[in-house]
């Protein structure tokens, strides 16, 4: 647990940076600071390391006074990824990441071993290891940051926009890994962004802060898009929280209906409503158009690209958005291995949503 008691910084200029703020971040999860620029994240995220004293107020991890602690082994039990990872140059990967568990004492083969087991942890191909930090991709280095983080087993992560410096397919990829390594090796992770999309996806607390480091509203991210507290959290948020938030209102309750189904290689007469077309294992392929005849067997060419797919035990949001991108505005519902369930409409989630109202 790290906890922020009443912690106040102001640098030698006079300014603030964060002011009296109380926050604390449970073993285990994962919290989001977000806010504009110069809003005090940075500032507030390095008061665990020490990288920062506060001026006033107290900062515990477990329950320990970071000042009581030496800042040098404070740091080892603490893992720090950066926005441009902050490899050092002149080493290969593999050194990069074995630099900690070295200097924690031990052996050069064995940390070597295992900074290789957390570049396969990390989705990099082991053939990285002997390149130096120029001869990789920005996401692969960011990979890399995250590794070397995680080399000494720390308790506790800090990460300071570590994704920003990417595009954003790589970025999204990295923050999957991230939730997926959170799944395996649940670290409290303190994670630093100005991106509310990218705090809304990680974090099961969003603390979103404001100029001079008041903290507006620390909320779970279903809680902060339903009841943002302020104007300026309203704002901040952003537009269409309405539909942002299905994402985490589970499709219980949404019973998929069947649907005309035609197989791909077979002969199909017309039928003046959409049809769905299938793989031999029953894999959406498609669509038939209402009318459409089709000479000889069924090929892709005849079909109408289909929309998204919506998985069975997926939130609504995945639901909403396979009907409304559906040519027939029927969302296909499949199960783990791609085959279809059947179809929902718009009006069905709506009639859930309406459901989950009255009920909730
Ligand atoms: N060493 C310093 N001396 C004086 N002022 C500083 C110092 N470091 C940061 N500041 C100021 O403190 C405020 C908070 O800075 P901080 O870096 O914590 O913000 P941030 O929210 O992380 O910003 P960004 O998103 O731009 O990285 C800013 O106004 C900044 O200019």
């Amino acid at each position: 647990m790290i906890e922020f008691q009443a912690v106040r910084k102001q640098y030698a200029n006079g300014t603030v940076a964060v002011e009296e703020l109380s926050l604390s971040v449970p073993t285990g999860t994962v919290t989001v600071l977000v806010g504009p620029s110069g809003c005090g994240k940075t500032t507030l995220l390095r008061m665990v390391n020490r990288m920062i004293d506060p001026s006033s107020g107290t900062v515990l991890v477990d329950g320990t006074d970071v000042r009581a602690q030496d800042p040098a082994r404070l740091r080892r039990g603490i893992g720090y990824v950066i926005q441009q990872a902050g490899l050092f140059p002149h080493r290969s990967i593999l050194d990069n990441i074995a630099t900690v568990p070295i200097l924690d004492g031990r052996s050069r083969r064995d940390a070597r071993a295992r900074a290789a087991e957390l570049l396969e942890l990390v989705g990099l191909p082991a053939e990285l290891a002997k390149r130096y930090p120029a001869q990789l991709s920005g996401g692969q280095q960011q990979r890399v940051g995250v590794a070397r983080a995680l080399a000494a087993d720390p308790p506790v992560l800090l990460m300071d926009e570590p994704f920003s410096a990417v595009d954003p397919v790589v970025r999204e990829g990295l923050q999957d890994e991230l939730l997926r390594l959170q799944g395996e090796l649940g670290k409290t992770v303190l994670f630093v962004t100005h991106d509310i999309d990218e705090a809304i996806k990680l974090g099961e607390k969003v603390a979103v802060l404001r100029q001079g480091g008041h903290l507006a509203q620390c909320a779970d991210p279903d809680e902060l898009l339903a009841e943002p507290s302020d104007d300026f959290v309203t704002s901040f948020v952003g537009r269409d929280r309405g539909y942002r938030r299905l994402s985490f209102v589970h499709a219980n309750g949404l019973v998929p209906r069947p649907v005309p189904t035609v197989e791909l290689g077979s002969t199909v007469g017309a039928s003046d409503g959409w049809r769905l077309a299938v793989d031999a294992d029953a894999r959406p392929r498609g669509w038939l158009e209402p009318g459409r005849e089709v000479d000889g067997e069924l090929t892709e060419d005849a079909l109408v690209a289909g929309g998204s797919l919506h998985p069975l035990d997926g939130p609504l949001r995945g639901a909403l958005d396979a009907a409304l991108s559906a040519p027939s505005g029927q969302g296909v519902v499949v199960d783990a291995d791609g085959a279809s369930l059947g179809v929902v409409t718009a009006e069905d989630v709506l009639a859930l949503l309406h459901q989950h109202r009255a009920a909730p």
